[in-house]
């Protein structure tokens, strides 16, 4: 058993809801059945701690971009509630940002521009927007193409304009929906680690969604695990992985390596 690995078995009676009394989001009782009879999520209760980042893992389909997008104010539930420090959320909100699986550039506008957008929207003066988007540039690894355009950039760093987007704003809850997924293996592990030095450096609660079992176990703070459509909360397991020093030694450490193969035999029989 990987450490502080909460024990619990695939598709029985964990309890949905899971409190903790730092959380920022709640997610009470959500509910989701599309038009058409589709029936994504049942009944999930969930709280994510501040400053943390919990990955939402299952298997495809299983509804995870939806809950996202639920707390995002993007869709609205069949049932149920989402409160975000303490609010009712009815709809996107200034505290939350979202990045989006297709980065969502406008193609017309530079990187600068692109960056600074969310800033923009909010009428902050263009200065000080342009300064700070210079910042999280920075921070993403993009300094030097403050004036390129989307498509003179790649995949992976088109994708990473959109997070130096989403941080830019100063959102305390940064949605994430499977960011690398469009990039090559090696692109992948770089952002991963740089997403670890994100989390520690800007203290925020990071939501993020993947598909990929050892991306959420190196990247995560704790992992949900979601059940088959229509989805429940099956298992949440905290991760606590040495995440200081060199980052290839968490991806060889044995509870890196146990959990992964713990959570792979419990979705196994999904794919099988
Ligand atoms: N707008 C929609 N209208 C009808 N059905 C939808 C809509 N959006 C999603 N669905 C369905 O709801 C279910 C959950 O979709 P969702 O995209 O949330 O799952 P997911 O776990 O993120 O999927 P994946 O792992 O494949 O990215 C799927 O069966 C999907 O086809």
């Amino acid at each position: 058993m990987p450490a502080s690995a909460h024990p619990g078995r695939f598709g029985d009676g964990i309890p949905a809801a899971v409190a903790a009394p730092d959380g920022i989001v709640e997610v009470r009782g959500i509910s989701k059945t599309y038009g058409g009879g589709v029936e994504a999520l049942n009944n999930i209760s969930l709280t994510f701690p501040e400053g943390a980042l919990t990955s939402l893992l299952g298997p495809s389909g299983c509804g995870k971009t939806t809950l996202l997008k639920i707390i995002a104010g993007l869709v609205a539930p069949t049932a149920g509630e989402i409160l975000v420090k303490g609010r009712r959320v009815t709809g996107p909100g200034p505290e939350r940002s979202f990045v989006f699986q297709d980065f969502a550039l406008m193609p017309w506008a530079t990187v600068l521009r692109n960056a600074a957008f969310g800033l923009e929207l909010r009428g902050v003066a263009r200065s000080e927007r342009e300064a700070v988007a210079e910042r999280y540039i920075e921070a993403v690894g993009l300094k030097g193409f403050e004036h390129k355009y989307p498509h003179e950039l790649s995949g992976g760093m088109r994708q990473r304009v959109g997070l130096a987007r989403a941080l830019a704003v100063n959102a305390d809850v940064v949605m994430m929906d499977e960011p690398f997924s469009a990039v090559d293996e090696q692109t992948r592990r770089r952002f991963q680690e740089d997403l670890l030095r994100l989390v520690a450096q800007e203290r925020k609660t990071f939501l993020f969604v993947t598909h990929s079992i050892e991306e959420a176990v190196y990247v995560s703070n704790r992992i949900v695990l979601l059940s088959r459509r229509p989805s429940r909360v099956q298992r949440i397991i905290e991760i606590d992985l040495p995440r200081d020093g060199d980052p290839d030694r968490i991806r060889r450490h044995p509870d890196y390596l146990d959990t992964v193969e713990d959570i792979w035999q419990g979705l196994r029989h999904y794919v099988e």
